[in-house]
């Protein structure tokens, strides 16, 4: 970790966690991570190695056996379960959007409770368009017309205008094509630089390049070690 890091706060952090199954297997074990303000970090490791099974857990969306995961360096109770899925945002290989326009996606999630003091800034959303080269009448194009990349970089804008902290990225641009991928970077870059509360991503990644392109750091399974990026730019 870098030095600064030490003064900064941690914002999500796995601590020795481990995931076992009904026969007692353990799919992932012995594993940390600790994601500080701006971190980039890449996930790579072989196939069934367990990255999507650690990312799925620090989303909390399965449950784990061993170790405990913090945010803010406190662990998180059931109740605060809606509160950390709007701050620390998890985005599947394939999108799931909801049937309606581009924009009734984008406005679903502020019909939550714990979304509704955020502002949906209809300016972020133009310049996030702009860079994925799209006019603001895409925002009325249904859903079930868009295509596969199409509909990825629309869930990515979602998750985005929440202004989450931490984006947990599975294996996101695996079914796009290089123009679409590189669109989808350069949204999240962008994200990156200029998002008021300094945020991170974590990034399911096989293709060397973009980890290296991306992150900061890379995590690499089955073992789980964690070391800085030393071709990264920043
Ligand atoms: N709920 C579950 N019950 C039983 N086994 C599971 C469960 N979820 C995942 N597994 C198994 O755990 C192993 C790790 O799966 P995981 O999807 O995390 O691998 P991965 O490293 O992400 O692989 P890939 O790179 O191919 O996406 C696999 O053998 C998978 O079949």
């Amino acid at each position: 970790m870098a030095d600064t890091q030490t003064s900064a706060q941690c914002l999500l952090e796995a601590r020795q966690i481990g995931r076992q199954i009904s026969d007692g297997h353990w799919l992932i074990r012995n594993l940390s991570l600790s994601v500080y303000p701006g971190d980039r970090i890449a996930i790579s490791g072989p196939t069934g190695s367990g990255k999507s099974v650690f990312l799925r857990s620090l989303a909390m969306l399965d449950e784990i056996q061993e170790g405990s995961i913090l945010f803010h360096d406190e662990p998180i109770r059931d109740k605060q379960l809606p509160e950390y899925r709007s701050r620390v945002v998890y985005l599947q290989q394939r999108p799931v959007l909801i049937e309606g326009t581009v924009e009734s996606n984008l406005q679903f999630a502020f019909q939550f409770q714990v979304n509704q003091h955020k502002d949906h800034n209809p300016d972020s959303v133009r310049n996030f368009l702009e860079s994925f080269g799209r006019p603001e009448s895409f925002l009325k194009k249904k859903s079930s017309s868009l295509s596969g990349g199409e509909g990825q970089i629309v869930a990515l804008l979602r998750a985005l205008i929440l202004s989450p902290q931490v984006l947990l990225l599975d294996e996101p641009t695996s079914g796009l094509d290089p123009e679409t991928t590189q669109q989808f970077e350069s949204i999240i870059l962008q994200w990156i630089k200029s998002s008021e509360v300094c945020p991170a991503f974590v990034w399911i990644t096989h293709d060397r390049s973009q980890a290296q392109r991306l992150a900061d750091k890379v995590m690499i399974f089955p073992a789980g070690e964690v070391s800085n990026n030393v071709n990264s730019e920043s």
